[in-house]
């Protein structure tokens, strides 16, 4: 994916970090208004409005959503808040409805995101206009399913994106409604320097308690915003009544986090820069050593050809990686560290050898 536009580029005047807030669901215009007006009163204003109009709901018989006319009722918030609006389309008609009805931001729900059909006929229907796109991860924890949703908008043209960490479905740990797994989110920002990634801390919790944990939790890793769901009766939502909280709640939420910014908004102190000398230094000394392992492996590599030996060995790799772990713990790395980088190194070791046994085949015929 070439450029993209960070959310400060979105030309809605937002600067980081992004906290968007709103109902699950927008129910009545009245509920619309006294959700403003407590925030107005509890002087929180959200980045962002979020509402849903059309709710993609689990099982049927549930409220899914009041539809277009919800839109309409959005301009009580414009009235109120003065803040731009975003909302969840999960169809090609719901993307062309929103831009009728001068959204300002669409997301693209978990639900939406597993189904790549789904993903492009959205993409079509917003080509052509320069609407900001959020795209939640997928239900699953598909990385590339969530890049590939991100790479469809990019590629009619959309160029204000982010992407929203909800937390993924999981049939076993029900610590969580949504499993948090921080390095997909991580990994979205190497892959795309800048893309900025919003967390739901609502939709990874699914209960009010723990909504300030994930949140500061999210911000500890460096993510870019928050997105809370807020009610001014949660009790009596017409939908995801256990996890939205009051705006009263959000005030509370929000002045309890210890916000963290990018080093990059400031110079790095001299204490800094030295400690960050001091890990280039051990990471040159770092790849010396596996420099000179490597051609120890080669040595091996050379003997295994001579004498028709088979690469992996597993004995060998059994002792290596059990006497290894255990010397990594006593030093204090974590077991599942360790043997994810010996798992690396070994992988590295075998296709290096099997690379000399194939060299050596070719030259003999
Ligand atoms: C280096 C060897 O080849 C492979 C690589 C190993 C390693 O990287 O330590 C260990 C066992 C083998 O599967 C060997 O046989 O000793």
């Amino acid at each position: 994916m070439k450029e993209h536009k960070q959310i400060k580029d979105w030309g809605l005047g937002l600067t980081g970090p992004t906290i968007i807030a709103g109902p699950c669901s927008a129910e009545t215009p009245e509920q619309i208004e006294q959700i403003c007006i407590e925030m107005k009163e509890n002087n929180v204003i959200p980045s962002m409005f979020r509402a849903g109009i059309w709710k993609p709901r689990t099982r049927p018989g549930s409220f899914e959503g009041i539809g277009e006319e919800g839109l309409k009722w959005m301009e009580i918030v414009r009235h109120h808040l003065n803040i731009p609006i975003t909302v969840e389309v999960g169809n090609a008609a719901h993307a062309e409805i929103a831009l009728r009805n001068n959204v300002d931001v669409v997301w693209v729900g978990a639900r939406t995101t597993v189904n790549p059909f789904a993903v492009q006929e959205i993409a079509d229907a917003l080509a052509g206009s320069d609407i900001p796109v959020m795209v939640k991860n997928p239900m699953n924890p598909d990385l590339d399913l969530w890049m590939g949703a991100l790479e469809r908008f990019h590629a009619v043209g959309l160029t204000k994106l982010a992407a929203i960490h909800r937390g993924f479905s999981d049939a076993y740990d029900k610590r969580y409604r949504n499993k948090p797994n921080w390095s997909m989110p991580m990994h979205l920002k190497r892959v795309w320097t800048g893309m900025e990634v919003i967390n739901d801390p609502s939709h990874i919790v699914g209960k009010r308690d723990g909504i300030l944990e994930i949140s500061q939790k999210a911000m500890n890793f460096g993510l870019d915003g928050l997105m809370i769901e807020t009610h001014h009766d949660p009790d009596k939502a017409w939908s995801d009544a256990k996890q939205q909280v009051t705006p009263a709640r959000l005030k509370e939420i929000l002045s309890a986090i210890d916000f963290k910014k990018p080093l990059e908004s400031e110079q790095p102190s001299e204490k800094l820069n030295d400690l960050r000398r001091a890990v280039d230094h051990l990471d040159d000394q770092l790849l010396d050593i596996l420099q000179e392992r490597f051609a120890v492996i080669d040595q091996i590599g050379a003997h295994k050809r001579e004498h028709h030996l088979s690469v992996f060995q597993s004995n060998r790799w059994k002792e290596v990686m059990e006497g290894r772990t255990e010397k990594g713990v006593k030093k204090n790395l974590s077991e599942k560290f360790m043997r994810e980088l010996l798992y690396c190194i070994h992988e590295e070791s075998v296709k290096r050898q099997e690379k000399q046994l194939r060299e050596a085949d070719t030259v003999k015929k």
